[in-house]
């Protein structure tokens, strides 16, 4: 075991005495970050390019995964999301990864990072490659958003305040270390760049005004803290699956 992972309970702690400001409920939400899966082992390695080409393969086809349910989550989020303001801007996030007539979308994008890295796009749409673990965390996180109450669905998906330094990082590592694969096959990352800030910028915005109560705060606290456990598992099931000591050709 090369990496820790406080428990969710050690993690989020609640305050105290009363509910905090605003301000202050964000700083609680990134000290979340010391949880985010950029701090699993997988991670670190894949960054330091240390991966071989069956490991990247592995998690570009397990991530396929969670790709394909975030408009499952965020149809969820609409449905539960009584207030016509939050829905108009909050619906983006479903086309962004489906795409449109005119617009290619996350999804598609994917496809096209995994058949740069050698994948077909059959293996990756059948999901022949996706362990347990991955399926149930994937899952997991669509139950919570179809079953908390709108506004803790809305905080789990703050752990994109953390993914840009994530995705930054890794586009820097892809064409430094992995040069068997097709940049432009990199264009997933390189749009999450300037999506993930904008979306978590209009999700802070409904928490901080809408957490008010030591509850609230403590519920939306929990609530990314489920999420960073949600990501963290999805690697620890991949990192599982794809050992180092396997000999991959590439
Ligand atoms: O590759 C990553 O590290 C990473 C992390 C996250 C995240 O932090 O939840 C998302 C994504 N990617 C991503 O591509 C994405 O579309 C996305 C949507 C969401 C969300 O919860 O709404 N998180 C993430």
């Amino acid at each position: 075991m090369t990496t820790t992972h406080a428990t969710s309970n050690e993690a989020t702690g609640t305050n105290g005495t009363g509910p905090v400001s605003p301000d202050a409920l964000v700083e609680r939400l990134r000290e979340q970050a010391t949880r985010y899966h950029s701090e699993h082992d997988f991670h670190v390695r894949m960054n330091a390019g240390e991966l071989s080409p069956d490991q990247i393969r592995g998690w570009v086809a397990n991530r396929f995964c969670y790709q394909e349910a975030i408009p499952r989550k965020d149809a969820a989020i609409l449905g539960n999301c009584p207030e016509r303001e939050v829905r108009r801007r909050w619906i983006r996030r479903i086309t962004d990864h489906d795409g449109t007539e005119s617009t290619e979308g996350g999804i598609e994008a994917w496809l096209r990072l995994g058949e740069a890295c050698g994948l077909e796009r059959a293996e990756m749409e059948d999901g022949r490659h996706i362990v347990p673990g991955v399926r149930f965390a994937v899952e997991a996180y669509v139950t919570f958003t179809r079953t908390r109450p709108w506004v803790e669905a809305v905080a789990s998906s703050l752990t994109e305040l953390f993914a840009p330094g994530l995705m930054a990082e890794r586009l820097a590592a892809f064409e430094r270390h992995y040069t068997w694969i097709d940049r432009d096959g990199l264009d997933y990352f390189r749009n999450r760049l300037h999506q993930a800030p904008r979306d978590s910028e209009h999700a802070l915005e409904i928490v901080k005004e809408r957490c008010r109560t030591v509850e609230q705060q403590d519920a939306a606290v929990a609530a990314l803290a489920f999420k960073n456990d949600v990501l963290w598992s999805m690697m620890d099931a991949i990192d599982r699956a794809y050992p180092d000591d396997r000999a991959y050709p590439a």
